[in-house]
């Protein structure tokens, strides 16, 4: 019997899917008959140490996946849970991600105490939200709106929407239901007037690509549907991304069918106070087509200008 050590960071929503994932694994080893044991290891990352300051400016969000990947290569764990959101583009060499699992909802959600979605918020409402592309996205629907921002984790923030007297917050549905907390989501946000960004809902879990057993096992949990969204989306955000902060935002839904089935992709880049907005549809049967082709659109309608800004 082999224990796999399943690595993780160590916040609230970290360690419960990390749990719900490995509860799955326990059940697919069951059905199967397959011979693991698993055990959870919570690792703090230089990310969770830093979460005061604006995460861009020290290094981005690869820095909460960097010493769990160091982890991995050093065998002190065999796998690993993230959200797909906080991936970088680029794996180390020798690990990969082994499963995909079942996307949870991709959507962005208000929160507030009235029962305000976005149309009925009142003129000049304070939303809190530390992600550009959530601002960018709002700000061009709402111009009227006040974006402040709003750091930590989603029990931190969820607490300064009563603290800092916020009329309302912005967060990822999926972190919310995962905790057992969609009872907090007021509205939830449509992709058409707020696009998530790459991989948000998804989770990917890791592992080391010699690793033969693990990646059987993992392969189990894979979601093929989920998969070729994602890898749609990541290969959008790939093209588009040279590590510079723009809101950048995509959802990818992927059919069913012999090959697979056809992947149909909607991205968009905007300025960071939502002054220009483009967006692009994409379709077609290889996801990593239909993420350049819904790119190269959108660097056609001028996007690269706004990135070039960005960088600046
Ligand atoms: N930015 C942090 C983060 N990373 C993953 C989630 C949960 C949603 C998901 O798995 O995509 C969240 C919280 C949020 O954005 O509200």
């Amino acid at each position: 019997m082999r224990t796999i050590i399943v690595g993780t960071r160590q916040s609230a929503l970290a360690l419960t899917q990390t749990g719900q994932t490995v509860d799955r694994l326990r059940r697919i080893c069951e059905e199967a008959g397959l011979p693991f044991a698993f055990e959870v290891k919570p690792i703090v990352t230089r990310g969770d140490r830093i979460l005061d300051v604006t995460l861009s400016k020290v290094g981005g969000k690869g820095l909460f996946v960097k010493e769990i990947e160091q982890a991995l290569l050093d065998g002190e764990i065999d796998c690993a849970v993230h959200s797909m959101k906080d991936m970088p583009f680029d794996l180390p060499e020798g690990l990969t991600i082994g499963s995909v699992p079942l996307r949870e909802d991709p959507r962005d959600c208000l929160v507030n105490l009235h029962g305000y979605t976005l149309s009925d918020l009142p003129p000049g409402a304070r939303v809190g939200t530390s992600s550009l592309r959530r601002g960018a996205q709002l700000q061009a629907r709402r111009p009227d709106l006040r974006i402040e921002s709003l750091r930590g984790n989603i029990d931190t923030r969820l607490r300064k929407l009563e603290t800092e007297g916020l009329d309302a917050i912005l967060l990822a549905a999926a972190g919310l239901r995962r905790m057992g907390w969609a009872d907090r989501i007021t509205a939830y946000i449509d992709p058409e007037d707020c696009l998530p960004a790459v991989g948000q809902g998804a989770l990917a879990v890791e592992c080391r690509a010699d690793d033969e057993q693990v990646m059987s096992l993992l392969a189990r949990l894979n979601d093929g549907k989920t998969e070729r969204a994602v890898r749609a989306e990541r290969r959008f955000l790939g093209l588009l991304n040279g590590g510079c902060q723009v809101p950048i935002g995509a959802y990818a839904v992927a059919g069913s069918g012999e090959e697979g089935g056809e992947v149909s992709l909607t991205g968009m880049v905007a300025s960071p106070d939502g002054g220009r907005l483009l967006r692009a549809t994409a379709r077609g049967t290889d996801p990593e087509a239909v993420g350049s082709e819904a790119a190269e659109a959108l660097l056609a309608q001028g996007a690269d200008a706004i990135l070039a800004e960005a960088r600046e």
